[in-house]
């Protein structure tokens, strides 16, 4: 095994295989060219996750490029271009405040720039950009390069509900995978422990160990000594629980914004769980009921978004101020975002094509409350009188 293999620890002992993680051990020693990652996104885990990406990159010269670009949307912040602070002072002083990033990782305001030659891409926006950030790459991505999308959220439109890995699949004909866990990304950025999952499926035209992305690769990108990834294949299991969780953790802002405390966010979030199921078994069957439960990026991500997460946050305001939820993020957020607050909405519309809306009454009530301005107090009997458990 190679020293960057070893310092890893990618052996197979160290992977759980009962849970269908990557087994194989690869020294990684065989990588025939250093693989060039790009991030798009700068954002608050945007940037966490470029900061992570870039340490490994520099500390893994023999398996990626040391430079790692991150696409930027410029912003003039007090008369500086946001790219410029990043480059000059090594901080994201609008995202990602105090935290300072390595010197490696490169702001880019050149979306197309930014992909040149690069062989693995590392979607993270908010996701309602997704489309337009898409279409902007078109015909500038080669259709060997390798993606991971850390987005939380779906698309909805003419052709149902997507992933949004499957989106960029489509839309870019490459091949992609998914990160997401239980990760505030301050705590990340502030190295704190934190466990979180990577999905991805080998594509048919793999070109090999050493030549191609694999599971092995994937963790050598993403994993930290402060940020433990386990690589699995169940990409619509961890997309479905990183969209959703958003919506259920609204609920769990309504109830505590009221001031009902922990025993009614945890009934919301009893609840969320068995929608979020539920969604997954009817509209994603090739999803894994076990991620729900083991991964990080299943239940874990469920506690820590309704604990500490911006849509709690966000309903919280709501509740305790009566303003919108749009007046509530711009006053809390600073120019990040709730993707809560879309999500229902998408979910909303595509549960309302299938007629199927009745079997979600968490997902229904949290859309009807901030769209539709119904009594957050009424959400008990909203639930209620919807349940399908009943006899
Ligand atoms: N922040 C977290 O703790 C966290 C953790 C895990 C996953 N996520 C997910 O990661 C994704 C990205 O979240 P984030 O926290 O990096 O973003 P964010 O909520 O901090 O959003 C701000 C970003 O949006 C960009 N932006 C604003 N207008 C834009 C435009 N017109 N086009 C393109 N970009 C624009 C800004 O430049 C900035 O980079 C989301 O799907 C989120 O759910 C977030
Ligand atoms: O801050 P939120 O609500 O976007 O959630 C953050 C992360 O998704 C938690 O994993």
């Amino acid at each position: 095994m190679s020293a960057a293999a070893d310092r890893l620890n990618l052996t197979s002992g160290h992977l759980n295989a009962g849970r269908k993680r990557s087994s194989s051990s690869v020294s990684l020693k065989a990588i025939e060219k250093p693989f060039k990652v790009t991030v798009i996104g700068s954002g608050n885990w945007g940037t966490t996750i470029a900061k992570v990406v870039a340490e490994n990159c520099k500390g893994y010269p023999e398996v990626f490029a040391p430079l790692v670009q991150m696409w930027v949307f410029e912003e003039d912040i007090n008369g500086e271009k946001l790219t410029e602070i990043i480059n000059t002072r090594h901080q994201n002083v609008k995202y990602l405040p105090g935290i300072t990033l390595p010197d490696n990782l490169v702001a880019n305001p050149d979306l197309i720039d930014s992909v040149k030659d690069v062989d693995i891409i590392v979607f993270n926006i908010p996701h309602q950009f997704l489309p337009r950030i898409c279409s902007q790459l078109k015909g500038h991505v080669n259709p060997h390069v390798r993606a991971i999308s850390c987005l939380k959220g779906f698309e909805v439109g003419a052709k149902g509900v997507q992933l949004l890995s499957s989106y960029i699949t489509e839309e870019l004909g490459i091949q992609c995978g998914a990160l997401s866990g239980a990760n505030i990304a301050t705590e990340v950025a502030q190295e704190h422990w934190s466990e979180t999952t990577v999905a991805y499926h080998i594509p048919k035209d793999f070109r090999g160990e050493g030549k191609d992305v694999d599971h092995k690769v994937l963790k050598a990108l993403f994993h930290r000594p402060y940020f433990h990834v386990s690589v699995i294949e169940d990409v619509a299991g961890i997309s479905i629980c990183g969209a959703l969780k958003n919506v259920v953790a609204l609920g769990c802002g309504f109830v505590e914004g009221l001031g009902w405390g922990n025993n009614a966010s945890a009934a919301i979030q009893r609840v969320g769980l068995g929608e979020i199921i539920r969604f997954g078994q009817m509209f994603f069957p090739e999803s894994r009921e076990e991620t729900y439960y083991q991964e990080s990026a299943g239940v874990a991500d469920l506690i820590t978004t309704c604990a500490g997460g911006r849509n709690v946050k966000v309903a919280r305001l709501m509740a305790t101020s009566g303003k919108d939820a749009w007046e509530c993020e711009k006053e809390l957020l600073n120019g990040q975002s709730a993707q809560g607050l879309i999500t229902c909405k998408e979910v909303h519309e595509w549960l309302e094509t299938c007629g199927s809306v009745e079997d979600f009454p968490l997902f229904e009530a949290v859309y009807q409350i901030v769209y539709n301005n119904y009594p957050m107090k009424n959400l008990p009997d909203m639930i209620e009188e919807l349940d399908l458990h009943e006899d």
